[in-house]
């Protein structure tokens, strides 16, 4: 390859320069660089008035003299490499990386991010399904209720965006045994003497770093051997909702100092749900769309997992199983808890020790609902619990408490009179369990204990989904806990600390209390990208470094695979398909129309092409790319 007037001659690649007249900059061109392939065409002596004069003819000219005699690629050269390199990259676009990007660009201090997200959708542990069961009316399965006087609240009120209170008090409260709905009296027995008055007392004062949960009410239960069974199973169940359920955590890994406030449920606290009606793009990820990504949706590239995050040069490189590396000068890493336990990003240099120790340490829970929708127009809903929010049924022993035994109303809420969808939760080590169950073994459990409660005539909802979060890939549980042992504040400040020019940030790294909520997520995005700003990082010269592929050589896809930089896919080039053919000369000459190309694009990959690269090892296109060889 030789250089020639800022362009590239390449002799290899047959990439035609009709292409590049035809495609418009927009297309072709990669948003955060600055050089585009038309103008460095245009330096080629005695090209300016065939690129002018834009007829057949002269595309003809063009094609022949250029494509099929030398195969002119325009390249950015190693002149403007830096170009490749960008200011910010973060992976995750859940409020944590939405929440940092949308700092950088409001903040004024740098548009020149890309995110990477490995599932195809933005919000990560946010996931709202609108219209799911019916028309108008969001689904969440992932967050669901906001708290007030926080950002996310602030947010979801600025957008417009429909929420309704929940009213968590004692007379909505429906407490059920397979007799069905106990009476008023045997309610206030279970809740408010045995478990506010005795139970919740006793825990507070057995509550420390280093007890957990399991422990309390093991010791409850053997200083009082001749509790009845209902009152047994009644503690069991609500401390499931008060704790497993609002942390995801184990109740024999749960730390009882930190999270005992959470259980007097005599503080009935009101809060503010969000799978209420209220239109379309709505809900947690129309909060998350149409508010924090709204003026960067094109700098987010989904379906696209980070492997590896590499500081060992003088930028990060940024390795994604799609067979692409990114150079930037700083990483913002959001990337669950879950994700990191599994060590599925490779760090170089590795994550330090006090890192590696407060990722062992901190929990990672799980917790999965069963979101259920009757179609009242033809199932009997006359059995529908009006007026009750949230219900309890009460087991006979200790091994099915928490088995999908609790449930909340949503039709109980403004917009949805006539609507009936209700879900069924649980969290902790049940969550676990009953994660691996198929469907159908699932909703035996689930509309078993809806029978026992409301009768045998509960129809099977007509339409259900499930949620499994801790199989889920991109997440490996639903949110972080506090494990027993020692207060964990400074091991969740450890987990954010940057190391050199990769920070971290995500709700587990929260250690203002708000761990486990969007609060957190989005509180140290921004955190995340104001330590950016502060490290001086983006102001520093660019080191002298030429990446070895640019967006127009990085010869993907073929033999000597390179990786592609900078955000680019390797794409089978189907833009060859309009072409025109050209028939101007003697004969048919539509070589370009049959010939397939493989190319760096900023376009989105097919699900395809990921598969094709699967095959491809990491160390052979790494090595290759160094090695010098192929077209550089
Ligand atoms: C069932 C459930 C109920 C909840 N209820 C509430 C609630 O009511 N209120 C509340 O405030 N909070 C709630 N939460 C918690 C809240 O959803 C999370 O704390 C918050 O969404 C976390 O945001 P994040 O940005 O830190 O992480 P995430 O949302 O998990 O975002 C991280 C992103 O990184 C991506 N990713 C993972 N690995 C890679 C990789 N290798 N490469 C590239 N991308 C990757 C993921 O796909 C994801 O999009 C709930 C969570 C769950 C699961």
């Amino acid at each position: 390859m030789t250089e020639f007037n800022g362009c590239i001659l390449d002799y290899d690649i047959h990439y035609s320069p009709l292409l590049l007249f035809q495609e418009s900059e927009k297309k072709f061109s990669n948003p955060m660089r600055s050089s585009n392939p038309m103008r460095c065409l245009k330096n080629l002596p005695g090209i300016e008035e065939l690129i002018t004069d834009y007829s057949p003819h002269s595309l003809t000219i063009v094609y022949i003299s250029i494509f099929l005699s030398l195969g002119v690629l325009c390249s950015t050269g190693s002149a403007s490499t830096n170009d490749d390199i960008l200011d910010v990259v973060i992976i995750g676009a859940g409020w944590s990386g939405l929440a940092a990007a949308n700092y950088l660009i409001e903040a004024g201090i740098t548009e020149n991010i890309l995110i990477l997200e490995a599932r195809d959708r933005i919000g990560g542990r946010s996931y709202t399904n609108d219209g799911l069961f019916e028309s108008g009316h969001p689904v969440e399965l992932g967050s669901n209720w906001i708290y007030p006087d926080t950002n996310v609240f602030d947010l979801v009120n600025e957008l417009g965006i429909a929420h309704d209170t929940t009213v968590f008090d004692f007379d909505t409260l429906g407490l059920y045994d397979s007799g069905g709905e106990l009476l008023e009296e045997e309610k206030s027995i279970l809740v408010d003497e045995t478990f506010l008055k005795d139970f919740v007392k006793y825990a507070d004062k057995m509550a420390n770093d280093e007890t957990s949960w399991a422990d309390i009410k093991q010791s409850y239960f053997t200083e009082r051997p001749d509790l009845d069974s209902s009152k047994r199973q009644a503690i069991n169940a609500l401390v499931h909702t008060g704790i497993s359920i609002e942390f995801g955590s184990p109740l024999n890994e749960t730390n009882s100092g930190t999270t005992k406030e959470y259980l007097e449920r005599g503080d009935w606290r009101n809060i503010e749900v969000m799978s209420v009606s209220g239109g379309e793009g709505g809900g947690y990820t129309g909060a998350l769309s149409r508010g924090l990504a709204k003026s960067f949706e094109e700098k987010i590239k989904t379906n696209t997992p980070v492997v590896k995050i590499d500081q060992s040069g003088d930028v990060v490189e940024v390795y994604t199983t799609n067979g692409q590396v990114i150079y930037a000068r700083s990483v913002i890493v959001t990337v669950p808890l879950g994700v990191l336990k599994k060590s599925s990003i490779e760090f170089v240099p590795p994550l330090n020790d006090a890192k590696l120790e407060a990722i062992d340490l901190i929990g990672m829970g799980n917790m999965n609902k069963v979101l259920m929708y009757w179609d009242m127009t033809t199932q009997d809903v006359s059995w529908w619990p009006e007026g009750k929010v949230d219900m309890q049924l009460i087991t006979d022993q200790d091994s099915d408490s928490e088995d999908w035994t609790y449930f909340y109303n949503d039709h109980s809420h403004v917009g949805n009179e006539d609507y009936h969808a209700m879900t069924s939760w649980n969290a902790g080590d049940a969550a676990d369990r009953l994660e691996k169950n198929t469907d159908e073994e699932t909703m035996d459990i689930v509309l078993g204990n809806l029978r026992k409660m409301f009768g045998n005539d509960v129809p099977s909802p007509s339409k259900y989904i499930i949620t499994r979060w801790r199989s889920e890939e991109f997440s490996g549980g639903a949110y972080s806990f506090d494990t027993v042992g020692s207060d964990l504040t400074d091991y969740r400040k450890t987990l954010g600390e940057p190391m050199n020019n990769v920070f971290f940030a995500g709700e587990a790294t929260d250690i203002d209390g708000w761990f486990g909520t969007a609060v957190a997520a989005y509180t140290t995005g921004v955190k995340a990208a104001g330590e950016i700003d502060d490290s001086g990082i983006l102001d520093m010269p660019l080191p002298d470094f030429q990446p070895t592929c640019t967006r127009m050589h990085g010869r993907c896809g073929e033999e000597f695979d390179e990786a592609c930089c900078s955000g680019m896919s390797c794409v089978l080039d189907d833009r060859m398909a309009p072409i025109p053919t050209f028939t101007s000369l003697e004969g048919s000459i539509n070589t370009i129309t049959t010939t397939m190309i493989w190319i760096c694009s900023p376009s989105q990959k097919k699900e395809t092409e990921r598969n094709r690269f699967g095959s491809i090892s990491r160390i052979s296109r790494t090595g290759h790319r160094f090695s010098g060889s192929g077209s550089d």
